[in-house]
């Protein structure tokens, strides 16, 4: 753990982390049928970085992921997004908080049926009630390869393109951090490929830090760090990963659960 902090930092030269997980323990329910979902995790995300959050089912990867976005509360622990400690904010600035701060890119692409394209994709922002950047729109329109698709409603749009529209709306914002919880898991390989492409280029182009829970090696090999967990732990960390690797980690993983 120490050593995946380090590997954190030692490759980013001292950049500000997006976000900053400290001793994290998530308890569901009470009692004997309690379940400790994840047991003083400790994370920091680099700003400007790709990682990836992997591990067998149960481990505790959904609720790392929510817990790290403020969807869910620790049971103890501290949770920083940028310089903000969640834990200290009440629902209604919590909320304000993701809508500024966070994008979320989810398996079912959450788009909102009754809107159109253009629609769903500035939604953050007119739930703060602030003006769309027409530049930086056109930007990631051109970038998703949206932009004759604007007036369409979901319902119009393969699972791909939903999936684009997305991504579109969780950058709008230029958000401090991008969830996302298993992005590619209802798409064929090829459409899988695009979108993780397109993560990717959030990254490396436009300088935003992602966050991926992913069951699938060839998703974690688009990262630029995989961190896997096991039992609500931290198991390991590993830089630049790549399909064997991650393969061998998780194989790693099943056989000392
Ligand atoms: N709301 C809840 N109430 C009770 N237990 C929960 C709840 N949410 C998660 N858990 C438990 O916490 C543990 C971690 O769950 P979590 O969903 O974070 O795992 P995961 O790694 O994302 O799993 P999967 O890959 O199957 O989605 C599991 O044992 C799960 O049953």
């Amino acid at each position: 753990m120490i050593g995946w902090k380090r590997q954190l930092h030692g490759t980013t030269g001292g950049t500000a982390n997006a976000v900053r997980l400290h001793e994290v323990t998530k308890r569901y329910g009470k009692g004997p049928q309690a379940v400790l979902a994840l047991d003083r995790v400790s994370a920091d995300i680099a700003r400007g970085t790709f990682t990836a959050v992997m591990g067998p089912s149960g481990s505790g990867k959904s609720t790392f992921l929510h817990c790290a976005a403020g969807l869910d509360r620790p049971t103890s622990g501290s949770v920083r997004l940028g310089g903000t400690e969640l834990a200290r904010l009440n629902e209604a600035p919590l909320t304000r908080l993701r809508r500024s701060s966070m994008g979320f890119v989810f398996q079912a692409f959450n788009l909102v049926p009754s809107l159109t394209v253009e629609q769903n994709i500035t939604l953050p922002l007119r739930l703060q009630g602030r003006r769309t950047d027409r530049a930086w729109f056109g930007e990631i329109v051109a970038r998703v390869g949206l932009a004759d698709r604007l007036r369409h409603v979901p319902s119009q749009l393969s699972g791909g393109q939903q999936q684009r529209v997305a991504i579109a709306r969780a950058l709008v914002n230029r958000p401090e951090v991008i969830f996302a919880d298993e992005p590619t898991g209802s798409l064929d390989p090829d459409t899988a490929n695009d979108i993780l492409g397109l993560l990717r280029q959030a990254v490396t182009d436009l300088h935003q830090t992602v966050v991926m829970v992913t069951h699938d090696p060839v998703a974690a090999a688009h990262a630029d760090r995989a961190v896997f967990l096991a039992n609500g732990r931290i198991a390991s960390g590993m830089t630049s990963p790549t399909v064997e690797r991650v393969t061998a980690a998780i194989a790693g993983l099943r056989g000392a659960a």
